[in-house]
C-alpha cells in the first residue's frame, strides 16, 4: 500500500516450481471462470506482457503493483520512470535470485551486479566496433548468399526457424569469435540420427541446451557443486552430454585463440581475444599471489576467472544469436504476410544496388542507405521484439520513484519490471495505430524541397528494445548491422518470399492462419514463434535472374 500504486493480487506465487509445472494446465481454466475471477491468471507465467500489450496499462494506468504470495512486483509502462529504472543500474539491480540463473557456467555480464558488472563490461564490450562492424557485414553477406541458395532449391521451406538461427549462430562465431564457418557445411542434418548420435556438434548441443533452459538451470547448479554425470536418466542425460559437449567446443575455440596469440599474431580483437587475454591477466594475478586467482583476490580488477570467461562465452552464445535470429525469423513471416513490405524495402535495396556499378556493397557506405531495411527491424521490435519484459529489483535498500510528477515508495525486496511490449504499444505514443505492423513508422520521406529522409525519434523510453541507460544491450549495433545485411541480400533482384497455401486454402485464410501462429508466439528465452514448422513459405525469383545476387 506504500507504494501508493493500483494493487492487483495474484493467488499464486508465479515464481514456485508448483505452479510452473501446473499453469499450462491451470491457466486456461481460471481464464474461463465467470466475472474475471480468473484474470490474475494470465499474468501469472513470465512473458505474459506479449499477449496483453498495453491492455492491463488501459484499466490500471502506467503503473501498478502485483502483489502474491511470492514477491511483489511493480510493472510500468511509464517512458519517464522507465528512463530512471534503468539509468539507476545499482538502485534497481538484476536480482541475483532470478539472473543467477543464467551462470549456468558461471558469473557474466548478463548477470551480475555493481563492481563486478563494472569489469565484466569493460573486458568484453570493446570488441562490439565499427571495425567489427565491416567483419558483421561480410559474414552476413556470406550467410544470406548460402541460405538463399538451398531455400531456391526447394518447393517451400518449412525450416526457417532452425535456418535462421543457423545464420545468426555462424555469424557471431565468424565476427565475434573469429570462426568463419559455412552456413551449408556447418549444417546439422536434422534427420541424420546416426551422426547425432556420435558427435553432438556445436550448433545442436547450443541448441538442445537453449529448448531445455528449466532443466539446464538445475542441471548447471549440479553439476558445478560436483554431481557425477552417471545419476543422469533420459533426456538430463542427453542435456549432460550437450552441457559437456558445449563446454568442450568454448575450451577449443579458446585453446585456437590461444595458440593464435601465443604466436605472436596480437592482431585479433575479436571477443574471444579478449577473453584470452583477461583470463592470462588473471592467471598472472595468481602467479603473483602464488593462489588461484578469484574474483576477491587483491588486485584482481582486470581480469576473469575461469567460470567467468566460460560463463560469458556461454551467454555471448546466446543473447547474440537468439535474439536476431528471432527477430530475423518474425520479418520474414510479417514479409510474406503483407507482400506490400516487401515491396517497400525492395524499392530501396533495388535503387542502392543499381546505384553501385562496381556491384560491390562495402559496410560504410551501404549500410547508413539502408533505413528501409533497419525499419522494418525496429518495427518487428516494436511488435515481437525478442524480450517482452525487463525485471529490476530493489534488492535490500527501499527506493524511491518518480512516476510523472509524484515520487513513489518502493519497499526493499521489490520487483520492478518495465513492460516493454505495452511501452512498444502505448495509444499515447504510437497513435493513431499502436497494433498495426507498419515499417514505414519509421521514416518520413523527403519533402518536396528536397531535404532527406527522417527517421522517426520516438519520445524516450517508448522504445526500448536494446534497453536503454548503462546496461543498454552492447550487441544493438551488431545485431542492427546484421539484420540489415541479410535483409539486403535476400530481397535482391526482384526476390521475394509467399506463403504456400493449404490444400483448398484461399490466400487470406493463409495469411490469417500465418498471423495467428506469429501473434500465439511465446516466450522461450526469446519470443519465439510455437509450430513455426508448420508455417511453409516458397522462394521465388523473376525468371530473368539466374543466381542470388548479394
Ligand atoms: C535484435 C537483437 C537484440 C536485442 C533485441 C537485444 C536486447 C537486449 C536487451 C533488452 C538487453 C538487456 C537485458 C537485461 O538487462 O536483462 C540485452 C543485453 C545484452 N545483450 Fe542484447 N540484444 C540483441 C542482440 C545482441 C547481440 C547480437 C549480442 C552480442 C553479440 C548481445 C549481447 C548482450 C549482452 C552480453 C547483454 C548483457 C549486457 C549487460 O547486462 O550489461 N545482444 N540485449
Amino acid at each position: 500500500k506504500k507504494t501508493g500504486l493500483p494493487i492487483l493480487l495474484c493467488p499464486v506465487n508465479p515464481g514456485s516450481p508448483l505452479w510452473m509445472l501446473s499453469k499450462e494446465v491451470l491457466i486456461p481454466i481460471f481464464l474461463r471462470l465467470p466475472f474475471g475471477i480468473g484474470d490474475w491468471a494470465g499474468r501469472a507465467e513470465v512473458g505474459w506482457t506479449f499477449k496483453e500489450k498495453f491492455s492491463v496499462h488501459a484499466r490500471h494506468g502506467e503503473a501498478f503493483i502485483i502483489v502474491s504470495p511470492g514477491e511483489n512486483e511493480i510493472i510500468l509502462a511509464n517512458p519517464s520512470a522507465t528512463d530512471e529504472v534503468m539509468r539507476r543500474r545499482n538502485d534497481f539491480i538484476k536480482n541475483p535470485a532470478l539472473y543467477g540463473m543464467l551462470d549456468i557456467y558461471g558469473p557474466n555480464l548478463d548477470t551480475v551486479n555493481g563492481k563486478a558488472w563494472d569489469r565484466h563490461r569493460k573486458i568484453t564490450v570493446p570488441p562490439f566496433n565499427e571495425q567489427n562492424s565491416a567483419l558483421v557485414w561480410r559474414e552476413s553477406g556470406e550467410q544470406a548468399e548460402q541460405v538463399l541458395r538451398i531455400w531456391y532449391g526447394k518447393q517451400q521451406v518449412t525450416s526457417t526457424q532452425p535456418d535462421v538461427h543457423a545464420v545468426a549462430l555462424n555469424v557471431l562465431c565468424g565476427a565475434g569469435f573469429g570462426m568463419h564457418s559455412s552456413f551449408v557445411d556447418a549444417r546439422l542434418p536434422q534427420d541424420d540420427e546416426a551422426s547425432v548420435k556420435e558427435h553432438m556438434g556445436y550448433r545442436e548441443s547450443l541448441r538442445m541446451l537453449l529448448a531445455n533452459i528449466v532443466q539446464l538451470v538445475i542441471l548447471g547448479f549440479l553439476k558445478r557443486a560436483g554431481v557425477p554425470n552417471w545419476i543422469w536418466l533420459g533426456n538430463m542425460r542427453r542435456l549432460s552430454r550437450a552441457y559437456d559437449e558445449f563446454k568442450r567446443y568454448m575450451a577449443e575455440m579458446m585453446a585456437l585463440e590461444k595458440r593464435a596469440f601465443e604466436q605472436g599474431d596480437f592482431s585479433r580483437h575479436n571477443l574471444m581475444s579478449e577473453l584470452v587475454r583477461a583470463l592470462e591477466q588473471s592467471k598472472r594475478v595468481a602467479t603473483a599471489g602464488k593462489e588461484t586467482a578469484t574474483t576477491t583476490t587483491p588486485g584482481f580488477a582486470l581480469g576473469l576467472t575461469d567460470d567467468e570467461v566460460y560463463g560469458n562465452l556461454f551467454i555471448y552464445n546466446l543473447a547474440g544469436h537468439d535474439t536476431t535470429a528471432s527477430t530475423l525469423h518474425f520479418a520474414i513471416t510479417l514479409l510474406a504476410i503483407y507482400p506490400e513490405w516487401q515491396e517497400w524495402i525492395a524499392k530501396e535495396i533495388d535503387q542502392v544496388r543499381e546505384a553501385e556499378s562496381t556491384g560491390l556493397h562495402y559496410y560504410e557506405q551501404t549500410f547508413p542507405k539502408l533505413q528501409r531495411c533497419l525499419a522494418l527491424m525496429y518495427e518487428t521490435l516494436r511488435l515481437y521484439g525478442p524480450v517482452v519484459m525487463m525485471p529490476r529489483y530493489t534488492g535490500d535498500s527501499p527506493q524511491r520513484l518518480h512516476i510523472d510528477e509524484e515520487e513513489h515508495f518502493v519497499p526493499s525486496k521489490t520487483g520492478v519490471t518495465i513492460n516493454f511490449a505495452a511501452l512498444h504499444t502505448h495509444p499515447k505514443y504510437w497513435a493513431p495505430d499502436p497494433l498495426t505492423f507498419r515499417p514505414s513508422r519509421w521514416i518520413s520521406p523527403a519533402d518536396e524541397r528536397g531535404e532527406d529522409d527522417v527517421w522517426l525519434q520516438p519520445v524516450p523510453g517508448t522504445f526500448v528494445p536494446w534497453n536503454m541507460g548503462p546496461r543498454v544491450c552492447p550487441g544493438k549495433k551488431f545485431a542492427q548491422v546484421e539484420f540489415t545485411r541479410l535483409v539486403f541480400g535476400l530481397f535482391a533482384d526482384g526476390t521475394r518470399v509467399e506463403l504456400v497455401q493449404q490444400e483448398g486454402e484461399t490466400g487470406q485464410a493463409a495469411k490469417a492462419r500465418v498471423l495467428g501462429v506469429v501473434n500465439r508466439a511465446k516466450l522461450e528465452v526469446t519470443l519465439k514463434m510455437v509450430d513455426a514448422e508448420t508455417i511453409a513459405l516458397r522462394w521465388v525469383k523473376p525468371a530473368s535472374s539466374v543466381s542470388p545476387a548479394v
